[in-house]
């Protein structure tokens, strides 16, 4: 029998006295997809950056196609095969596209190094695999979902043995996140062993051979997965019976509208076409829509990202003149949860008391400093609301998993108890659990008259929260679902795909 293409033998590690892995044990066969599942801050990315070389383990050993390793640099790890996708992408800003394709291989080929043998090069990556990328633009430049694909461009152009991917999907829209889908599922069948890390449940059931689940550290199910079921995985993730939770729609009648938008155009891109919906307070509203159809343009006009949109903005009762700047949306009573946590929303150094309570440091502060004690007050009653998992409140934010960072950020919007909520994408991300708790929280935030407003490209999460979805097609409203649920997806999809 073949030798497996990676096996963790007993690895361990520790942050301080933080037991992050303790002897994790598991094999992945040359051409097999495994899931690699556990909540957040389970040590599942911690795994992978071990696996790749980004950091070195405490106890255990690696072995890759039957080759004992133990890599000093993620460089080394690539050399024998081992390519890693992080959650956190790593490119160089000021660089094209097709430059951060081909960085790391430029030596590699004669004329190459030149901008033409670069974009030539770039291009017949791209086009192998079916990507339709703006190769000439700046990779700071274009949308988070093509940096996305941009990073995994690179890795699957490169000859790997074993692939890594650290939630690959969780910023991707559907059909994206099917693409990706089919792409491992042919890295696979050419011999790739396959790491697979997502919290998407579903996808992980119509994508993998096998499952591991990690909680706190340990691994605590190793099985194909033909042999279990999600319910049971989600199970062991929680170590608890995942139980059957809905979380209730609005009881109320109709409010006062909280939010107003009135005849909203864009006449460049990202374009807008006559948009115009309010908002009632104690209300969730949901925006869905295919990648640029209009939903995140305008979560983020509303948060103050997109001067240059051209209408009438009613908050609270009382007309916005100019939602020209982030600024200019957080004085208007608009708080804005940003879909990237760490270009816009996030300062990873603060400490986890300062993140959440940065947001709301105005009424922490009196006679210019801040009320210490206040300011802690604020934070753990936060931290705690959001169930936000660390060792203490002065941990900085960079240290978080990526779920609990996510949590954080949410967190700190709330704070602000703002009339108005938006939230773009308030779950990528954060594990099964923690999604219950941020989707009960929101529901518990409009009950007490909140307005929220929801941009997710997760169509089940529209449908579960939203007490009305809004469905975008090119930069318009072009239908409305009064009381959205499970069963609704597909009117949606419909809907937003135009095929209706
Ligand atoms: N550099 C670090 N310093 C200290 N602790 C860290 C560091 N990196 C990670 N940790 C801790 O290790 C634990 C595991 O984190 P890890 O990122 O591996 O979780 P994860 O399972 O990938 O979670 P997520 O699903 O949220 O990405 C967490 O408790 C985290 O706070």
């Amino acid at each position: 029998m073949a030798a497996p293409a990676l096996s963790v033998a007993a690895i361990g590690k520790s942050y301080g006295r933080n037991r992050v892995l303790d002897e994790v044990s598991f094999e992945v066969m040359p051409g097999e997809t495994a899931a690699l599942l556990g909540e957040n801050g389970a040590g599942k990315s911690t795994l992978a950056k071990i696996i790749a070389g980004s950091i070195g383990q405490d106890e255990g050993e690696l072995t890759v196609a039957g080759e004992r390793v133990r890599f000093a640099n993620p460089r080394e790890a690539l050399d024998h095969g081992v390519a890693f996708i992080p959650q956190e992408l790593v490119y160089v800003p000021r660089l094209t596209v097709a430059e951060n394709i081909c960085l790391g291989r430029a030596r590699s080929r004669l004329g190459f190094t030149s901008p033409g043998g670069i974009l030539r090069q770039a291009r017949a990556d791209a086009d192998a695999l079916g990507f339709d990328l703006p190769l000439r633009e700046t990779m700071d430049s274009i949308p988070l979902v093509q940096q996305q694909l941009v990073e995994i461009l690179k890795a699957f152009a490169r000859q790997s043995r074993v692939v890594l991917l650290d939630e690959p999907t969780a910023a991707l829209e559907s059909e994206d996140s099917d693409h990706l889908l089919g792409l491992t599922a042919q890295l696979a069948a050419r011999g790739v062993a396959v790491v697979y890390i997502s919290h998407r449940i579903d996808e992980v059931f119509r994508s993998c051979d096998t499952v591991h689940v990690l909680r706190g550290g340990s691994l605590v199910q190793s099985q194909a997965i033909a042999e279990t079921t999600p319910r049971e995985v989600i199970s062991s993730m929680l170590g608890r019976p995942a139980d059957e939770v809905v979380v209730p729609k609005r009881q109320t009648g109709p409010t006062p509208n909280a939010l107003v938008v009135n005849g909203w155009n864009r006449a460049e891109a990202p374009v807008l076409d006559d948009v115009s919906f309010t908002v009632e307070k104690g209300e969730i509203v949901g925006l869905y829509g295919v990648r640029g159809a209009g939903p995140e343009t305008i979560a983020e006009t509303l948060g103050g990202l997109h001067p240059g949109t051209t209408g009438g903005t009613e908050v609270l009762g009382s007309p916005i003149g100019d939602l020209g700047s982030p600024i200019q949306a957080q004085r208007a009573g608009i708080a804005y949860v940003p879909a990237d946590r760490k270009s816009q929303g996030l300062v990873l150094l603060n400490s986890i008391t300062h993140a959440l309570s940065l947001p709301t440091l105005s009424r922490l502060t009196r006679f210019g400093w801040i009320r210490a004690a206040l300011e802690r007050r604020t934070a753990s009653d936060l931290a705690q609301r959001t169930r936000v998992r660390s060792q203490s409140l002065a941990q900085p934010v960079g240290e978080l998993s990526g779920g609990n960072q996510q949590k954080v950020l949410v967190g700190s919007r709330l704070a602000a108890d703002a009339g108005v909520l938006v939230l773009h994408e308030p779950t990528r991300g954060v594990d099964v659990g923690a999604r219950l708790e941020i989707h009960r929280l929101l529901r518990e935030l409009a009950d007490q008259g909140a307005a929220e407003l929801l941009v997710t490209s997760d169509i089940e999460e529209a449908v579960i929260l939203s007490d009305r979805l809004l469905i975008m097609r090119q930069g318009r409203i072009v239908h409305e679902i009064s009381k959205p649920g499970l069963g609704s997806q597909s009117e949606a999809l419909q809907h937003a795909g135009g095929t209706q």
